[in-house]
């Protein structure tokens, strides 16, 4: 579909003109009236969404003056990618452009809908551990006209769920970045008849080998991680103009961390001078991180010297079995067991290395770090093509074996070390750290195209189910 892009108007002297209107001749300064509309806004899934719209913001937004646009992002917690991606997308906003956007993180499926839209992060673990329904699930739904279908059916059936869920943030910019949440807003938007006024776009957070749903031709942008995966929007029916490569989105923490891995070690109380072996799992702790812990833990001690060459960091995520198991084992050098991380720059800002499933978030973060990755694992489907992504470009190697992946730890701990360190600069010619500046960036300009204020008129309305 062609994007029915306006060109850019200057506005300054009429929300000038607005905002003496409203608040008087003092509105331009910082204070008094006007500053509860310019305050630095985030929602995310667990506050309550307060409408910021005073009586002075409404008559704003009728005279087409400038305002705080609203940026709601699509995601879902099925893992820990989707996330991660979003709250980087969040963060850059605010570092680019302060208060011009108000950024709401919003799992719309699960706040509005019913089953199996609200459920789909239960779904995605059950699929996932067992990995052969995954499979056949990803791979019997890859067809278009398939997905289209089920998608399809939902939408009917949910049409006025999805629909009071987009009302309530009354975005100007609809950000997806889960496979599933291109198809039934872009619906639903067709419906309220917004479709032109919106900007929707997709950001994709796999690394190559992706589901085909990511890819609506309705969208305004798809952001693609890699070459591959642009290459693949273009033959799923997606224009040149619509598709853009700058790569994964991750947190600006990790481009912007500056603290030296000897301070990071400190404010972590991990041993200064040991090298460091970090072992994770995704959001969710999956793979076999268990063996792979006990294997290192043998591995890291030098028995003859009767003293460890190495520490161990495990990360378990959501995964609370795991590391209450992990807690309890009695460990032979210096081991660390954490559940949900917060702040993953700072753990693998004092790492060596890492151990992880095929997950894009966590390698795209590890080679911002230049850490060399150790892939034990990939979910079939979306993570398959990761695994040559790594071992190809020499930033990490890949091998399911935990007793294989603890030899290696070792050597690289002790004899291979010049191995080690071309594989940590291989992964920093990989990194792409500035790439959810330049994805923001490129939405701002989409917005811009817009118009100061599109004065999006969400209203009810009665069929949707003829549309689709
Ligand atoms: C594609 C349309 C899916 C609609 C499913 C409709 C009805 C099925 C009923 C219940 C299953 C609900 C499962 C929700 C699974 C959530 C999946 C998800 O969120 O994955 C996230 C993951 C990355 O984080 O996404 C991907 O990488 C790609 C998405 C792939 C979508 C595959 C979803 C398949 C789920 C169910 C399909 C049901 C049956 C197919 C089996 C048919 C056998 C002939
Ligand atoms: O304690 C933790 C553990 C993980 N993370 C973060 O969670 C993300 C994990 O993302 P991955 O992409 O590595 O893997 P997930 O399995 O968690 O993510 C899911 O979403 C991905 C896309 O975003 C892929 O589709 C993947 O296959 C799917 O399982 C990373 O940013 C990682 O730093 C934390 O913040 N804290």
């Amino acid at each position: 579909m062609a994007m029915n892009l306006e060109s850019p108007k200057k506005v300054a002297s009429i929300t000038e003109r607005v905002w003496q209107s409203v608040y008087g001749n003092s509105s331009s300064s910082s204070s008094g009236g006007g500053n509860h509309q310019r305050r630095c806004s985030y929602e995310s899934d667990n506050d309550e969404y307060e409408d910021y719209d005073g009586v002075g913001t409404v008559q704003l937004m009728q005279m087409g003056a400038e305002r705080t646009k609203n940026v709601l992002i699509l995601m879902s917690d099925t893992g820990g990618g989707h996330r991660a991606s979003a709250e980087a997308i969040r963060d850059a906003f605010s570092i680019e452009f302060g208060d011009e956007y108000r950024i709401i993180v919003k799992d719309v499926w699960k706040e509005y809908t019913g089953w199996p839209l609200n459920d789909m992060e239960r779904s995605y673990k059950f699929m996932v551990k067992h990995v052969q329904l995954w499979k056949v699930a990803f791979h019997s739904t890859s067809p278009r006209w398939i997905h289209s279908c089920y998608l399809a059916a939902i939408a009917a059936y949910y049409a006025k769920e999805v629909e009071a869920g987009l009302m309530k943030y009354k975005p100007d910019i609809i950000i997806s970045v889960h496979p599933l949440m291109q198809h039934i807003p872009l619906w639903v938007l067709k419906w309220q008849g917004v479709q032109k006024k919106v900007v929707f776009v997709t950001v994709i957070t796999d690394l190559s080998s992706c589901h085909p749903t990511w890819f609506h031709p309705g969208v305004n942008r798809c952001y693609c991680p890699s070459n591959d995966v642009a290459k693949r929007a273009l033959y799923d029916g997606l224009e040149e103009s619509q598709v853009r490569v700058f790569g994964l989105p991750i947190r600006p923490s990790f481009a912007r961390a500056v603290l030296s891995k000897d301070d990071l070690r400190k404010g972590l109380e991990m041993d200064p001078d040991l090298p460091a072996v970090l072992l994770m799992g995704g959001g969710e702790g999956m793979g076999p991180v268990k063996e792979t812990a006990k294997a290192l833990g043998e591995s890291l001690y030098d028995k003859d010297q009767e003293k460890p060459i190495g520490q161990l960091i495990v990360i378990c995520g959501r995964n609370k079995g795991l590391a209450s198991t992990l807690e309890s084992k009695e460990w032979k050098i210096p081991v660390k067991v954490r559940g949900f991380e917060t702040q993953m720059e700072k753990w693998m800002g004092a790492c060596d290395c890492i151990i992880t499933k095929a997950g894009p978030g966590t390698i795209a973060e590890a080679l911002i770090r230049g850490l060399p990755i150790i892939l034990n694992d990939y979910i079939p489907g979306q993570e398959k093509g990761n695994v040559p992504y790594v071992v190809d470009n020499g930033a990490g190697v890949f091998t399911r074996s935990s007793s294989e992946t603890a030899r290696i730890v070792a050597e690289w701990f002790s004899t291979k070390t010049d191995e080690l360190k071309r594989m940590s600069e291989n992964a920093l010619k990989l990194a792409q750290p500035e790439a959810v500046f330049d994805i923001v960036k490129d939405i701002h300009e989409l917005a811009l195209q817009r118009g100061p204020l599109a004065n999006v008129p969400y209203v009810l309305t009665s069929s949707f189910t003829s549309l689709i």
